[in-house]
């Protein structure tokens, strides 16, 4: 356990009044470079970029002539605000773009010829761009499917169009082995964090970044860092030779992560002919020190490894030139402040080290835990700033009512239904429930810090590579991992920080894909969701459980399908009994194929399915009486003028309409009929099954109820489904056996 003695623990996000930056720290933090671009026009803006990309890296004269002309800038733009900028620049741009296009038909209209010479092949290659990128709220360009066959015949023109693209990668002060290794990536651009921080960061800036889950936000330190070690200011006095201490620590709070950054350094750094490390916990140290004793440029790691050796004294920072912390305040959080402010404080000389950090949220406490850490002129690039979004906008975010009991039969109709037959990640709170789950789920596998290191590395290399489609995990998984087509992730319960919301929604719809987040919520409890709802500014969709026809929608594609591969050599081998079948069953062929594409899919039965909380064979119903229903107690009222006792009490989860005008409730599968013929014993009564929950009042369920009213429970709903394995991912599914190797206890990472 971390002591929680030391002054910045103390700002803590439970005990640290938030703050708000004053008008002259925002105006500080402004880069300077963006916004002078703002007030450029496109032309001044592309030409400005052009020119600096011909230039060679700045030297130290240069350097400072540059940075006073940035200074200038800084003092006639500082009417702007950093925050949101991107926005304004997308909708810039997007006015620029549309009145060119207006000027190019008006053009064309009036003088064919001349435009035929001069202009066709800019506007046109510009039009791509525009086409082939919608940009999304505040981060990359949308990917718009649509398109494609124009971008296609585009190919030949393709290198004219990004260079058009104000981020296109020639525009920046990168050197050509790294435009090729990103390019060979499909990297032809910067993303809008990348490139809002790349100059600033060349240009020795502390920085403080932050933009929405899954907007590259790793390139945006990796790529300046880089530069700037081999052909930026740093060049000339980084260490070289056998032995040299590290040059860049990058810190962060998972190992999981420490692993994704660190290989994004051995690609992009190793091309630049820097050497890489990664120390984290739970794994030898052995080798560790010996690539620190050969020396290497760059250390990604987690603080409780780093800091262990830098008290065995095997890993000397003294000579650092960046100190990256990502996901900073997770790390804070996580407890790891001592191990940080160790580690940050080995550095000799703090002037001459550019620090920086990145996340997708920076809680006010952080911001200001910032300012000890960072130089005074700092610059902040916030993509998020004071929107009221500050998760993934292009990500569905979805919530489920869903009994604890009921979680295990409704998860995989969820993922059947909503996973595209890509790869879904669970959240967990708990890593026993973590454990619990994946055995429950066929070919699912558990990650969560009881598994040991080994193991949870094979866990996430299966994962990444398609051999199992189901990741049940804690948090160790919920932030900065970048796993390719994570369709969908569910969450079982509203997790206690807004924070751990839109990390966790944001392992998918990441690069600008889309993804579904599903949040899972104990009806009871529905006030979480609203306060996730309040503070993370998404505006949450609600669904109701998956119901036997989207379930057989979805299944039974897939076992259509199945069923359409296999073989014709199976039919005279099953023909007979086929035919069999159909004499004895008395069925239609046309029944007897669904029952078995059923059985392919996994369904023995279906089962109903409670709207209000996700609950198998219980049912929704609707009480109207044509006037106003006050409370749960006059709908008990209305109920025993027509049922016996018996019935009612199998009532559960009664909750007002939000019209005041209905009661809804569960009963179970085998009681609707009495329910519904019971109404036609009282005057002015009606009682429905519903098909789709309407808005109901957001208070506390307990109310409602019977004897033990309202309190949903009760479990052993057993689930339709016999073991199937549909849900088993690429290859080998449910070969796999629930990994939850018990380890040493690891709070950390
Ligand atoms: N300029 C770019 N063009 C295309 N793809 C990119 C670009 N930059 C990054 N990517 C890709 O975008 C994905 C997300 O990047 P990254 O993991 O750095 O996001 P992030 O902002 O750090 O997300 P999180 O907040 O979840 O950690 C990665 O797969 C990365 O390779």
């Amino acid at each position: 356990m971390k002591s929680s003695s030391t002054g910045l623990l103390l700002a803590s996000p439970r005990t640290h009044e938030h703050l708000t930056p004053t008008a002259s720290e925002s105006a500080a933090a402004m880069p300077s470079l963006i916004m002078s671009d703002s007030l450029l026009s496109s032309e001044e803006i592309k030409e400005s970029k052009l020119k600096k990309a011909k230039e060679p890296h700045n030297s130290p004269s240069e350097e400072k002539k540059s940075k006073k002309k940035k200074k200038h800038v800084e003092i006639e733009s500082n009417d702007g605000e950093l925050d949101s900028s991107m926005d304004e620049m997308a909708s810039e741009k997007k006015k620029e773009k549309k009145e060119k296009k207006a000027k190019k038909e008006k053009k064309r209209k009036t003088d064919e010829e001349e435009e035929d010479k001069s202009d066709t092949t800019s506007e046109s290659t510009e039009m791509t761009v525009v086409e082939k990128k919608v940009p999304a709220a505040n981060g990359p360009a949308m990917k718009k499917p649509k398109l494609m066959e124009q971008d296609e015949e585009m190919d030949e023109g393709e290198n004219e169009t990004t260079a058009d693209d104000p981020n296109a990668l020639s525009n920046y002060r990168l050197s050509k082995v790294l435009k090729e290794t990103l390019n060979s990536k499909g990297i032809k651009a910067l993303f809008p964090i990348q490139a809002m921080t790349f100059d600033l960061v060349l240009d020795g800036f502390d920085l403080v970044g932050r933009a929405r889950t899954g907007q590259g936000k790793t390139l945006a330190f990796v790529l300046p860092i880089l530069e700037s070690l081999t052909n930026g200011i740093h060049k000339e006095s980084r260490n070289t030779g056998y032995g040299r201490s590290p040059s860049v620590l990058v810190l962060l709070p998972t190992r999981e992560l420490a692993n994704q950054v660190h290989a994004d350094f051995e690609v992009y750094g190793g091309a630049v002919g820097l050497f890489s490390c990664c120390l984290y916990g739970g794994s030898p140290y052995r080798a560790q020190e010996a690539s620190l004793k050969r020396g290497v440029d760059i250390i990604v790691g987690t603080p409780g490894r780093v800091k262990d050796h830098i008290v065995r004294g095997t890993l000397d920072l003294k000579a650092l030139k960046f100190r990256v912390l990502d996901e900073a305040d997770e790390m804070l959080n996580m407890g790891f402040v001592d191990d940080v402010e160790l580690i940050l404080g080995k550095v000799q000389d703090a002037s001459k080290v550019q620090t920086l950090l990145f996340s997708a949220t920076l809680p006010d406490w952080v911001k200001k835990i910032s300012t000890r850490f960072l130089k005074q002129d700092k610059k902040t690039a916030d993509l998020v700033g004071n929107e009221k979004l500050k998760a993934s906008a292009n990500v569905r975010h979805l919530v489920l009512p869903c009994t604890r009991t009921a979680r295990p039969q409704l998860i995989p109709d969820v993922i059947c239904c909503y996973s595209r037959g890509g790869r879904t990640i669970i959240f967990t709170e708990t890593k026993e429930f973590a454990s619990e789950l994946a055995g429950l789920l066929p070919g699912a596998r558990a990650l969560h810090g009881d598994i040991v290191q080994a193991q949870r590395e094979v866990i996430l290399a299966g994962f990444r590579s398609g051999r199992f489609l189901v990741l049940v995990a804690t948090n160790v998984a919920a932030r900065g991992l970048d796993i390719n087509d994570v369709q969908l992730i569910i969450q079982c319960e509203p997790p206690r920080d807004v924070e751990a919301y839109i990390h966790r929604s944001g392992r998918t719809g990441r690069a600008g894909n889309t993804g579904v987040a599903i949040l899972l919520y104990e009806p009871k409890f529905k006030f979480n969701v609203s306060r996730i709802e309040r503070e993370s500014g998404v505006k949450f969709e609600h669904i109701s459980a998956p119901q036997p026809a989207d379930i057989a929608e979805s299944a039974g594609s897939e076992a259509a399908d199945a069923i359409s591969n296999v073989s014709d050599t199976v039919i005279p081998v099953f023909r007979s009994q086929a035919e069999q079948l159909l004499s004895s069953s008395g069925l239609p062929a046309v029944d007897l194929l669904a029952k078995a594409l059923a059985k392919a899919a996994g369904f023995l039965d279906i089962k109903k399915r409670s709207l209000l909380s996700s609950m198998e064979n219980y049912v929704t119903l609707i009480l109207q009486t044509g006037k106003p229903i006050y409370s749960p107690s006059f709908a008990f009222s209305t109920f025993r003028r027509f049922l016996p006792d018996e019935k009612i009490e199998g009532v559960k989860g009664l909750s007002l309409t939000a019209d005041g005008m209905g009661a809804v409730f569960d009963v179970p599968a085998d009681d609707v009929k009495t329910f519904l013929e019971g109404q036609d014993n009282a005057n002015s009564v009606t009682i429905e099954v519903l098909d789709k929950l309407p808005p109901i009042q957001d208070r506390d369920q307990s109310r409602g109820g019977n004897s033990g009213r309202g309190r949903f429970g009760g479990g052993g709903f057993s689930g339709g489904r016999h073991g199937g394995n549909r849900f088993s991912g690429g290859r080998g599914g449910n070969r796999f056996s629930n990994g939850g190797g018990r380890g040493r206890f690891n709070r950390r990472n």
